[in-house]
């Protein structure tokens, strides 16, 4: 694959602040007159958004097991990459995405408990290699998220998703996976400290944006 443009994707765990600065970050890359497509996973295209919503399902009629869940991930996956994330990076554009494969390694291998390394398989097999250029990690701890995400969902009126229901531990797992990923590969990722105001939140992103787009220049 001839690849000109950037792959950028934003991690963490529920109510940490990624789809809220998913808009920022292609905003301000915009504003360095780059091309941007935004997406997100699992979906981004019109058969990933029919296997999100099976993924999401609130109240699904029977079970969905652990292994069908990690596969549908990668199916999502798969058609994305084909249909407009190779495209896009093809082109020159540059593609910002709310979440990637990390969130896989750490929801259905810290959260679900699957090995890494049956994980790590589909990845090879999907992805041959590709990765992304840069991964913001959105890190808190999980209660203070936990409080953004119940106001979002109460001032919102949204019902809560079928990850979201899980329980606390489940979370905690979700966060321990992807600091360890984050701490096995500091070169890919920049962790935010997710805490804070918005826009002291934004001020480290536009910090570490613009040091990696000096030095791909
Ligand atoms: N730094 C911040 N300080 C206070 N509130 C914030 C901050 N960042 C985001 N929020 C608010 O917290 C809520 C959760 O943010 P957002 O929906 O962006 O999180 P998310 O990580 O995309 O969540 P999910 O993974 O559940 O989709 C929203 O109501 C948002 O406005
Ligand atoms: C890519 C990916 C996502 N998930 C989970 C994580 C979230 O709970 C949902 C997506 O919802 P969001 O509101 O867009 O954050 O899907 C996962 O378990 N594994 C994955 O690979």
């Amino acid at each position: 694959m001839s690849k000109r443009g950037r792959f950028i994707t934003l991690e963490g765990g529920e109510g940490v602040g990624k789809s809220t600065n998913v808009g920022f970050v292609a905003e301000w890359l915009e504003a360095q007159g780059l091309e941007v497509v935004r997406t997100r996973e699992p979906g981004g295209t019109e058969r990933g958004e029919a296997i999100r919503a099976l993924l999401l399902d609130p109240a699904p009629q029977e079970p969905l097991h652990v292994d069908a869940e990690l596969l549908l991930m990668f199916a999502a996956r798969a058609q994305h990459l084909a249909e407009k994330i190779l495209p896009a990076l093809a082109r020159g554009a540059w593609v910002v995405c709310d979440r990637f494969t990390d969130a896989t390694f750490a929801y259905q291998g810290g959260g679900r408990g699957i090995a890494k390394e049956r994980i790590a398989v589909l990845e090879d097999f999907v992805q041959q290699g590709f990765a992304p250029d840069l991964t913001l990690l959105l890190d808190m701890p999980k209660e203070a998220a936990k409080q953004r995400l119940e106001a979002r969902l109460r001032d919102r009126h949204e019902q809560r998703d079928r990850f979201e229901q899980e329980q606390a531990d489940f979370f905690q797992a979700v966060r321990d996976a992807y600091l360890a990923r984050a701490e096995e590969d500091p070169e890919r990722f920049a962790v935010i400290d997710a805490q804070h105001p918005l826009e002291e939140v934004q001020a480290q992103l536009r910090k570490t944006l613009s040091a990696r787009v000096t030095a791909w220049r």
